[in-house]
């Protein structure tokens, strides 16, 4: 940036525009002072008429601004579905210590973020990372109007995790019949009549469940899935009373092509206020396939932050897309998320510290590079 003027430079900052500009993110305004909350009113209002640019605390020119939205069709606001601490650390070499997973929790519990997936109660043998689901559920900090689901594949981890103070769980199912074999060891028959006896206790218990069907956009070991199979497994769901679907793109192969005919065949069934996209992010496509969900009218959005995650039964697959840089295009984009990008950015920090790694969010990277 050797010739690139300071005021330029300044915008460059996306670290210091954090800093300055607490209100990137729509939950921050509680954390203001009045005379900041005072000063946040009158500069949105400067925005408004500047159409993207305005003076920072400092009195110089900054080039963020809160945008309106400018693509048709977009939902105004996005639930982010925060998958960090179970998808993304379930894929970890190392195991992360408990006292770890639940103070990264704790953290992301003070970003605004109203959904956080806590862990799962899945065989140890299975996958060793979530051995200590009951001890990471009963650990941590519950704050309210946030919900902590857990994944429950049988009767066994609901009734683990209900043991444990969980109050809503996921089944996960699959669109693949191999994969369904390698990561829940039954065909998606069979899968769906676990998954059946699961719901029906949790409503007995008003416990509400949610859906997984992996693979909607391709196999790991049978390669393309028809939008046809994806749509008869969510639907089988659907109908036995999970409340939300959400779509797993496992090993990141989807395009905005793919996942625009694969919705179209799933919205002829389920409609788009009960669906979900979770995307990994393998092929650099996530962004781009999660925009054109919300083109297509769904509002909620699994991610991982610092895109951690991957799952230990579909080979090849790289994290999910990471809440940092979804956010950052929510915000640009207009939409309201409710959650404070520089506090989950700093979530993102402690726990890549704490696993020795450096981050894959794009936004992160920029940001604590600058
Ligand atoms: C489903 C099972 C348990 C079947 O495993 P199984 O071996 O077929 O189970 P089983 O019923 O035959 O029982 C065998 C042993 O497992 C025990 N067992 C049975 N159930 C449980 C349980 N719930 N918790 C703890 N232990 C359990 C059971 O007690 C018994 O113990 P033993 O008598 O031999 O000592 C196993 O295959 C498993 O744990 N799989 C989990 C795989 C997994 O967690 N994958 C990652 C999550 S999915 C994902 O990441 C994708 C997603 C959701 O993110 C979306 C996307 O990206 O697409």
């Amino acid at each position: 940036m050797g010739n690139v003027p300071s005021a330029v430079k300044h915008c460059l900052s996306y670290q210091q525009l954090l800093r300055e500009h607490l209100w990137i993110g729509d939950s921050v305004a509680g954390a203001l002072d009045p005379a900041q909350l005072s000063l946040l009113f009158s500069l949105h209002l400067f925005q408004k008429e500047t159409s993207g640019f305005f003076i920072n605390f400092y009195g110089t020119i900054s080039c963020l601004h809160w945008e309106t939205p400018q693509l048709s069709g977009l939902p105004e606001y996005v639930k982010i579905v925060e998958v960090g601490p179970r998808d993304g650390l379930q894929n970890e070499k190392v195991i992360v210590p408990t006292d770890i997973k639940i103070e990264f929790i704790n953290q992301l519990s003070q970003t605004g973020l109203s959904v956080i997936e806590v862990t799962s109660f899945v065989s140890s043998r299975w996958v060793p990372q979530m051995a200590d689901h009951s001890e990471v559920m009963k650990g941590i900090h519950q704050y309210p109007g946030v919900r902590y689901p857990v994944l429950t594949p049988n009767l066994q981890g609901f009734h683990r995790a209900v043991a444990a103070g969980a109050t809503e769980i996921s089944v996960f199912g699959a669109a693949s019949e191999s994969f369904s074999k390698k990561n829940i060891n039954c065909s998606i028959e069979e899968s769906m009549q676990k998954f059946e006896e699961v719901v029906k206790s949790a409503r007995h218990m008003n416990i509400p469940v949610r859906g997984y069907v992996s693979c909607a956009l391709g196999c790991p070991y049978e390669g393309t899935i028809i939008p046809q199979k994806v749509t008869e497994v969510s639907k089988r769901l659907y109908g036995m009373g999970c409340y939300e679907i959400s779509l797993g793109d496992t090993i990141g192969v989807g395009t905005p092509g793919s996942m625009k005919r694969m919705l179209e065949s799933v919205m002829k069934e389920i409609p788009p206020s009960a669906l979900a996209v979770h995307c990994h992010d393998t092929y650099g496509q996530a962004l781009a396939n999660i925009l054109t969900a919300l083109q297509m009218g769904i509002n909620v959005v699994d991610s991982a932050v610092s895109g951690l995650g991957g799952c230990p039964y579909a080979k090849g697959a790289s994290g999910n897309v990471a809440t940092e840089d979804l956010i950052y295009m929510l915000n640009g984009l207009g939409l309201n998320t409710g959650v404070n990008l520089y506090k989950v950015m700093e979530a993102g920090d402690f726990i890549c510290k704490a696993v020795n790694k450096t981050t894959n969010s794009k936004v992160a990277q920029a940001s604590f590079n600058a």
